[in-house]
């Protein structure tokens, strides 16, 4: 099947074919190892400025589920922390796996999490998001790990949603903002090597049957066999349940 994913021909060894750059000297996502890391007085505290009136969109896009923010203003902004200026927020989207011990995309040493949010915003300096995606301070992405916690409060997953407003990014940020940070690339294609990595150190929490709702979305067209996110294949229907056999449509 023509087009990256993340199955046996497709995958993130074969990326290098179409994208040369994954050979490239600050590709990500990388293993943090927290023992190595360098204390750097001069960095300044995260600011994070979401307006939940700039959320516009949820999207399948193809390789994950992303929601697009209105960014013709500074309303829902990135400043300190690692950057200088200000970086507006363009979109988010995940990252999960076909189990909860997997699917993370940076790991801290060698741990993976079941999942990563990632807000992508662009540095103002440039004209726009396409051409700041091009530029070595391009772009800024925090990056939020999700963990499975055991006794959940219940959270009421919305239903259907095309339009996605009023949803404010804040909701789904930890307590503490401490960070990690790098200089690195897109995670997947085109692999532009124009992200200043943010990794927040406080994973979220999210329930096991969430991660389970997320790998219900297939990203197959019609027709295509299935495969989920990570290149695995999708378990088999469950047994029959104590409700007896399920009807097939
Ligand atoms: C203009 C060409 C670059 C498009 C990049 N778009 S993006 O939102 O930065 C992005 C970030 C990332 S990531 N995982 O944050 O590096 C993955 C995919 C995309 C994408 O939409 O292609
Ligand atoms: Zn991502």
């Amino acid at each position: 099947s023509h087009g990256w994913g993340y199955g046996p021909s497709n995958g993130p060894g074969k990326w290098v074919d179409n994208f040369p750059i994954a050979d490239g000297p600050r590709q990500s996502p990388v293993d943090i190892v927290p023992g190595e890391a360098r204390f750097d007085s001069a960095l300044k505290a995260l600011s994070l400025k979401y307006d939940a009136g700039t959320s516009k969109s949820i999207v399948n896009s193809g390789h994950s589920f992303q929601v697009d923010f209105a960014d013709d203003d500074d309303s829902s902004s990135l400043t300190g922390g690692p950057i200088s200026g200000t970086y507006r927020l363009r979109q988010f989207h995940f990252h999960w796996g076909g189990a909860d011990d997997r699917g993370s995309e940076h790991t801290v040493a060698g741990t993976k999490y079941a999942a990563e949010l990632h807000l992508v915003h662009w540095n103002t300096k440039y004209p726009s998001f396409g051409d700041a995606a091009s530029q070595p301070d391009g772009l800024a992405v925090v990056g939020v790990f999700l963990q499975i916690c055991c006794r959940c409060p219940a959270i009421k997953a919305k239903g259907q949603q095309t339009t996605f407003e009023n949803f404010d990014p804040t909701t789904l940020l930890p307590g503490s903002l401490d960070y990690w940070t790098y200089d690195g690339s897109l995670t997947t294609p085109p692999l532009l090597e124009s992200v200043t990595w943010i990794v927040l150190k406080e994973p979220i929490s999210v329930s096991s049957d969430q991660m389970t709702k997320f790998r219900s979305l297939l990203f197959t067209a019609e027709g295509e066999n299935r495969v989920l996110h990570d290149g695995q294949l999708p378990p088999p229907p469950a047994a029959e349940g104590p409700q007896g056999p399920r009807v097939l449509p």
